[in-house]
């Protein structure tokens, strides 16, 4: 099927994330626990711990409050395109993706998805009608830090298909060697025990088990920040032919490695204290 380029495959509008309520300090357990300490000092000092009682007990509560993390953002992910998110750390990049991905709640707004009907026409599926394992099989988010199973390399490539999300889907062997020749390594690298895989090879293998349950969005959270350049190079061909290979598909890519990846960049945007702008 041919898609235009500006073709909406994610949308979301109006996303507020609060961190959780912080619970007021309670002052008359404070008080407890500065009067314990005064008991149990030596008749010498008590003069001294009293005037210091008086200093670390203060007569008023602490209000609650909830910190916004995210602050009413909206965005657009288009068919075919690369956007880059960059931003300073604790800007809210990392909630975003997990929010996109459905792993972490919204405290409002809206994320649409787009999917076809059983007459093959569009259609926009909103999260809140979405069972979450069948919207994290289409949004999938690719962390900075791989975890694997103990095993063979195969074994953790065939260890999704054991979920029931991905029953319906089989193991093909012959897709996984096709990448692996792209990735300049040989068909024995799947009997290597996880293991003893480096840093690099492990976010290969990660990628891989990702992209092999046909997603239609990657979110990719740093995924090259560990790498040496080679494997670096090598998992960026990885991701890029991924996308090119199917109109439909969409990244949205966090990176600070600007220099690298921008060149590749349809859009850029930017994230300041869970305010998004974009750049173009
Ligand atoms: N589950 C959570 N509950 C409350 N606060 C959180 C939670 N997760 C992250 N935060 C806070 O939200 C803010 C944004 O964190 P986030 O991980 O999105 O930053 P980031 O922009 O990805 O930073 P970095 O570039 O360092 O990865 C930080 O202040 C963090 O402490």
């Amino acid at each position: 099927m041919s898609l235009d380029t500006d073709t909406p495959i994610v949308e979301f509008e109006h996303l507020w994330v609060h961190s959780k309520r912080i619970p007021p300090i309670n002052t008359s357990d404070q008080r407890r626990t500065v009067k314990t300490q005064i008991h149990s000092v030596s008749a010498i000092y008590d003069k001294w711990t009293t005037k210091f009682k008086k200093i670390s007990t203060p007569d008023q509560r602490l209000p609650t409050h909830k910190k916004v993390l995210i602050n009413d953002i909206s965005g657009t992910l288009l068919a075919g395109q690369i956007t880059v998110l960059t931003g300073a750390s604790g800007s809210g990049k990392s909630l975003l993706l997990r929010v996109l991905a459905g792993l972490l709640p919204m405290s409002s707004g809206e994320i649409c998805l787009r999917s076809h009907d059983a007459s093959n026409s569009d259609i926009y599926k909103s999260i809140h009608n979405t069972p979450p394992t069948q919207w994290r099989t289409r949004i999938a988010l690719l962390a900075q830090n791989p975890q694997l199973l103990e095993g063979r390399v195969l074994e953790n490539l065939q260890m999704p298909y054991r979920l029931q999300a991905h029953q319906h889907l089989e193991f093909d062997i012959d897709w996984h060697i096709a990448q692996l020749v792209q990735l300049e390594r040989s068909a024995e690298f799947l009997q290597q025990e996880a293991s003893h895989l480096s840093g690099g090879e492990r976010q290969l293998v990660n990628t891989l088990r990702l992209l092999q349950l046909n997603p239609q969005v990657l979110l990719l959270d740093e995924p090259t920040a560990a790498l040496d350049i080679d494997t670096s190079t090598q998992l960026v061909n990885l991701l890029v032919n991924w996308l090119r290979s199917d109109a439909q598909r969409t990244i949205l890519w966090v990176t600070h490695d600007t220099q690298d990846i921008m060149p590749l960049a349809d859009r850029h945007w930017h994230m300041q204290a869970g305010v998004l702008t974009k750049m173009r």
